[in-house]
């Protein structure tokens, strides 16, 4: 058998966390890097994840703006708002053209970086050695980064027979489904029910839990719902699926079973947002010594140390919270590894910040109320309504809420949730504040741009 090819740092999947480590190891360290990738450079994110389904939004929320167009005195250009048909190629197109621009910026990035780009399903074959597309690599370090991909729930009867759709699939459809049922009130759920509705589908969320987004608050998740189901998505929840039958794309029906009670839906798509398994599976894990977890992401420490010396694993296939920001985290714990300076405590207590991109907003950072109420931790609460943030008077939407958790015996921010009009522009100061562990009297003295939506900060922790 011949000897594997050499490199600094052998890479497979390039999503956040590698991409990051081969780009940075490469141009400001000067090593050698091979980055492996099935089908996605640069991984989920820009393909068919969070900036592609970010374009659908805009382009969901600029349908939904012009049909308000009357109220802004343009009512001669729309005569009724009704007749707002959305062609569906044209928004997919828009999104073509964004992800084509992040493909340029990729390429060039890892030519900068001189790192080796190959293409093709990367599989262990022995301890640090990969075999690719009939090549054979070794490192000094290798980095696992290989994903999540969304789950199809075979146990569910005809579910896979229907070929549901999946985010990646309805990220490319060009028809406008009239009736698009949505299996799952998470995050895909739900931003795509609100989008898909924008473009004027009937949408159905079904959502086995008793409340949709079962981790936030109940304040916020029910002001959250009145504002989607304003907008006509029905939600239907405490579901069990007993059935699926029919085809995606031409008509489906679901049998829905809530409380004994069995109703039957049907739409012309479904799409499945229940989740997303680790793309752990043959690869030869195992067989290299790195262990699996019982839910099958790879086994890391604090460090993302897999139980193989010199082996990492990174991002959402590692079990780190699924946002792209806690991958690139992935990437600055695993480089300070790389460059001998190992961050202290690696991944422990760091933040982890999140947005749910509807409209409006859910953005939360830190401790919930529940959460704390749980766990016996006494708090003290500020809560303010979105209208008393001036900002949202002047875009003529002041629903929502935003609420700040602060220590009872202290004064520092314990967590910190918004529903409202750009409410994930609000997160970086009380991260920050957070992070120094400064009093949130500090938040609420500063001077602070009148009318922005960070002038709310200011009334909101006055009002602690
Ligand atoms: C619809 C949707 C919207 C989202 N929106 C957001 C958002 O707005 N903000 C946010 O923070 N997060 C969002 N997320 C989550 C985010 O996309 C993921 O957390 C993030 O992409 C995870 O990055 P990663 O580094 O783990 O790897 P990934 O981006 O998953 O990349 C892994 C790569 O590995 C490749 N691969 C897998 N196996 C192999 C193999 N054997 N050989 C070679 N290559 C392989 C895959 O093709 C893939 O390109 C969204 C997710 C979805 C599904
Ligand atoms: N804005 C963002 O940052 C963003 C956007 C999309 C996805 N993501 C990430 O991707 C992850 C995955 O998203 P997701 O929405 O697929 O998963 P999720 O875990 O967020 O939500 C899945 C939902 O499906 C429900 N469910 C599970 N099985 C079901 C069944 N059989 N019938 C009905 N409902 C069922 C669950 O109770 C849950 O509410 C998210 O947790 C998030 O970390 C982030």
């Amino acid at each position: 058998m011949s000897s594997p090819e050499y490199f600094d740092c052998v890479i497979i999947g390039s999503g956040e966390a590698g991409k990051y480590t081969a780009w940075t190891l490469g141009s400001k360290y000067g090593k050698k890097c091979a980055i492996i990738e099935r089908k996605y450079l640069g991984g989920a994110c820009p393909n068919i994840a969070c900036l592609p389904s970010k374009n659908f939004i805009h382009s969901a929320s600029v349908a939904y703006n012009f049909r308000q167009a009357a109220s802004y005195g343009l009512g001669s250009f729309v005569a009724k708002a009704d007749d707002v048909k959305v062609d569906m190629t044209v928004p997919g197109h828009r999104k073509v053209a964004m992800v084509d621009g992040l493909m340029d910026l990729h390429v060039g990035n890892f030519r900068k970086a001189n790192t080796e780009v190959i293409l093709g399903e990367g599989k262990f074959i022995g301890p640090k050695t990969i075999a690719v597309a009939g090549r054979m690599l070794t490192g000094d370090a290798i980095i696992v980064n290989t994903g999540t991909r969304a789950l199809v729930d075979s146990t569910i009867p005809g579910l896979v027979e229907s070929k549901p759709l999946t985010h990646v699939e309805i990220l490319d459809l060009e028809v406008l489904p009239s009736h698009l049922i949505i299996l799952g009130g998470g995050y895909v759920g739900l931003e795509f029910a609100q989008a898909y509705r924008r473009f004027g589908s009937q949408v159905t969320v079904i959502e086995k839990h008793e409340r949709v987004l079962g981790k936030e608050d109940e304040d916020i998740v029910e002001a959250l719902v009145g504002i989607i189901t304003g907008e006509g998505v029905r939600i239907i929840t405490s579901a069990k699926i007993d059935k699926v039958s029919g085809a995606s794309g031409d008509s489906v029906q679901v049998s829905v079973n809530v409380a004994g009670s069995i109703s039957k839906i049907t739409g012309s798509h479904i799409l499945v947002a229940t989740g997303r398994v680790p793309n752990t599976e043959n690869m030869g894990l195992e067989e290299a010594g790195i262990n699996l977890t019982r839910s099958k992401h790879v086994l890391v420490d604090e460090q993302l140390r897999t139980t193989a010396d010199g082996v990492f694993a990174v991002g959402d296939c590692a079990g780190s919270p699924y946002f792209t920001h806690i991958s690139f985290d992935d990437f600055r714990v695993v480089l300070s590894n790389l460059t001998g300076c190992p961050r202290p405590g690696g991944t422990t207590d760091r933040q982890v910040p999140s947005v749910l991109f509807t409209s409006h907003e859910l953005a939360h950072v830190g401790l919930r109320e529940h959460e704390a109420q749980d766990r016996g931790i006494k708090y003290r609460l500020g809560k303010m309504p979105m209208a008393a943030f001036l900002r949202t008077r002047t875009l003529g939407d002041s629903r929502g809420f935003a609420k700040v958790l602060v220590e009872a015996e202290g004064d520092k921010i314990l967590g910190f949730t918004a529903l409202g009009l750009a409410a994930g522009e609000l997160l970086p100061v009380v991260q920050l504040a957070m992070k120094l562990g400064i009093s949130y009297k500090e938040v609420s003295n500063l001077v602070i741009v009148h009318p922005t939506m960070g002038e709310g900060l200011v009334g909101l922790f006055n009002s602690v």
